[in-house]
């Protein structure tokens, strides 16, 4: 709560920028970042796998290193809480540097606790407010997570992000024909009324109706969960046991054509049950060229990272699997043998 003599024009805005896995989010971080050059942003990162990539892909369109700050010791919305605080509680005494923080979740938070924390810690709401919950909806694949049954007592994270959204980002719209966008268009409106609705490709919003509204509505939260501050141990749990992150490394270069048919065959048989996959990969023959493999489901994106390898940075290839089902020494295996081999029996 801002103290009397500071109003909510003297506290910092945050952005939570949420939305289910490989839904746009990084890609609507590094868009704000690349077509607001008037405000000074501090990126708050939070990413689910046991191997971080994100960080990478978004310092590369900072200014300034120390204004991306990752929260990697678990998911933002639960063990990782306190880390919010804490950073929120350190980030406090130079806020006036920026004009804006956004805080991307990670494609598992659920927004509420996220939400109550901010609203209910004085060493949080005594400095920032939050100007908005940007949801991206993956129009493609969120129909799906959306049907995920979950355990009775524990929530579906895509629902909640939806629920607790005031701004929705209906992304990837090149990917479905009208009537599913439509049909998805309407699933939304059913679990939120509120929130508005942008259809965006690559996550381009026009920023003036995303940033610096003071869209988020407290009101429009409890109409949709009336229970919102009560005891907590009455909620439903958080269960992220049902999803898993695979992280590999390893030093070498990947033989193209190995590492091609290695993750077609996987996409085949596991597409479903692979959520995301994000890789920083290098390859034989393809001098400083550093790659970036991204997938969502069967949504492949392969292509060279914005920098290359740096002169005396190890060539380690970064892979990050997350879904259901996945086996860690089947993947593991797999891509070892995509390794180049100098003796030539490939
Ligand atoms: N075809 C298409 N691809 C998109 C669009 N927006 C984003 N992507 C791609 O979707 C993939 C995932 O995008 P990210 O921005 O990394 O998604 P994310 O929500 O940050 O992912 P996590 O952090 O893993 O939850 C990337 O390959 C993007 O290039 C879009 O509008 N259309």
């Amino acid at each position: 709560m801002a103290t009397e003599n500071e109003t909510k024009d003297d506290l910092t805005p945050i952005t939570v920028i949420t939305g289910f896995l490989g839904a746009g989010k990084t890609t609507l971080v590094n868009y704000i970042l690349k077509e607001q050059n008037e405000w000074r942003i501090c990126v708050l990162e939070n990413e689910f796998g046991e191997v971080a990539i994100d960080d990478g892909l978004v310092a590369e369109s900072l200014d300034a290193p120390e204004d991306l700050i990752t929260m990697d010791n678990g998911c933002v919305c639960c063990s990782v809480r306190g880390d919010l605080v804490r950073t929120l509680g350190q980030l406090a005494s130079r806020r006036k540097d920026f004009h804006a923080i956004l805080l991307e979740t990670t494609g598992l938070a659920d927004p509420a606790p996220i939400i109550y924390t901010v609203q209910t810690n004085p060493k949080i709401s005594d400095h920032f407010y939050i100007d908005s919950i940007v949801c991206l909806a993956d129009c493609k694949h969120l129909g799906a997570h959306l049907d995920e049954k979950k355990p009775d007592n524990s929530i579906n994270e895509a629902l909640q992000q939806v629920a607790f959204a005031d701004k929705i980002l209906l992304n990837k719209i090149d990917l479905v024909k009208v009537e599913e966008k439509v049909e998805l268009e309407e699933r939304i409106r059913h679990i939120n009324k509120f929130a508005t609705i942008i259809e965006t490709e690559r996550s381009r919003a026009p920023l003036d109706r995303i940033l610096g509204l003071k869209s988020f509505d407290m009101e429009s939260i409890l109409s949709y969960d009336p229970g919102f501050f009560d005891d907590e141990d009455d909620k439903k749990i958080h269960n992220l046991e049902l999803v898993q992150s695979v992280g590999i490394r390893f030093d070498g270069e990947l033989h193209a054509q190995y590492f091609n048919m290695f993750m077609m065959d996987l996409l085949r048989t596991r597409a479903a049950d692979l959520y995301r996959t994000k890789g920083l990969l290098s390859f034989h023959g393809q001098g400083d060229t550093k790659f970036v493999f991204q997938g969502v489901h069967e949504q492949i994106n392969f292509g060279p990272a914005r920098n290359p390898w740096k002169k005396d940075e190890k060539r380690e290839n970064k892979f990050v699997f997350i879904g259901k089902n996945l086996d860690r020494k089947e993947l593991t295996e797999g891509l070892m043998e995509c390794l180049y081999k100098e003796d030539g029996d490939q």
